[in-house]
């Protein structure tokens, strides 16, 4: 059996983590396990950690260490066969201790992406909130304004995402995100990548997973998940 490749990536809200993850997933047959989604399913199903999570999310504060480990390591036992890609945990010192404790991690990538960018990003956000598809009106809008463009559903956006919810994000994400990053710039596995624009960061992100992702798992994955 191909060794299995494991990643994180870490961002600011708005930094592209879910749209980098999607061609990710994609391009090289990871899984894409993304934190927020995974949240937002325990709320709408009302689990424990659902409901307790909730408390947090509404007031754009980050959901406490124990609550997010205690979520997302059985669902990292449940896809201990796949390749996977993180997105959106860990991201607090805690939260990345907690990880490595279960498993080795190959590569972290970090989008470091300027704060007006984001703000821009995330004004012209909106969701499918049933199936977490992202569109931008400036980048990738739906073909009906306002309407999933494969369940015509009604699409939202996220109450976090609101400026005045978004700065306290910011803050955090700051505050927080720097321990992680020096955590796994120590290991060895972080590449860091700048810009305003993922379609100038994606050629790199895709070039450097080609490179570390060995080509007959890659195979062997994407046919597994086409
Ligand atoms: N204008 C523009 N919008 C982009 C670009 N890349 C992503 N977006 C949009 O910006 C928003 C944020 O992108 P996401 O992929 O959701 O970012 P994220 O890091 O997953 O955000 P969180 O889930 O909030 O952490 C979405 O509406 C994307 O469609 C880009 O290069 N230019
Ligand atoms: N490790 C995590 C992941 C998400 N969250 C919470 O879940 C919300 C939604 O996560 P998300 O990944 O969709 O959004 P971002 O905050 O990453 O932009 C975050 O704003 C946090 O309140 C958390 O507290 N801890």
């Amino acid at each position: 059996m191909a060794k299995l490749f494991r990643a994180v990536i870490l961002g600011p809200p708005g930094s592209g983590k879910g749209t980098i993850s999607e061609r990710v997933a994609s391009s090289f047959g990871l899984q894409h396990l993304s934190s927020g989604d995974f949240l937002r399913e325990n709320i709408a199903a009302k689990t424990e950690a659902g409901v307790l999570a909730k408390t947090y999310i509404e007031k754009g504060a980050l959901v406490p260490d124990h609550v997010m480990t205690r979520l997302m390591l059985p669902r990292l036992v449940e896809m201990t066969r796949h390749s996977w890609l993180l997105d959106g945990f860990p991201r607090t010192l805690a939260q990345a201790e907690a990880l490595n404790s279960a498993c080795e991690l190959d590569v972290v990538i970090s989008l470091n992406i300027p704060l007006e960018t984001l703000k821009d990003r995330l004004r012209h956000r909106w969701i499918h909130p049933a199936s977490g598809r992202v569109y931008n009106m400036r980048f990738n809008p739906p073909r009906v304004q306002g309407v999933d463009d494969i369940s015509g559903e009604p699409l939202i956006q996220h109450e976090d995402d609101k400026p005045e919810a978004l700065v306290a994000r910011l803050r955090h994400y700051k505050d927080v995100a720097k321990p992680v990053i020096d955590l796994y710039r120590a290991k060895g596995i972080l590449h860091m990548f700048s810009d305003t624009e993922t379609d100038r960061i994606w050629p790199y992100v895709s070039s450097l997973l080609s490179a570390k992702i060995p080509t007959d798992l890659a195979d062997a994955q994407r046919a597994t998940t086409h």
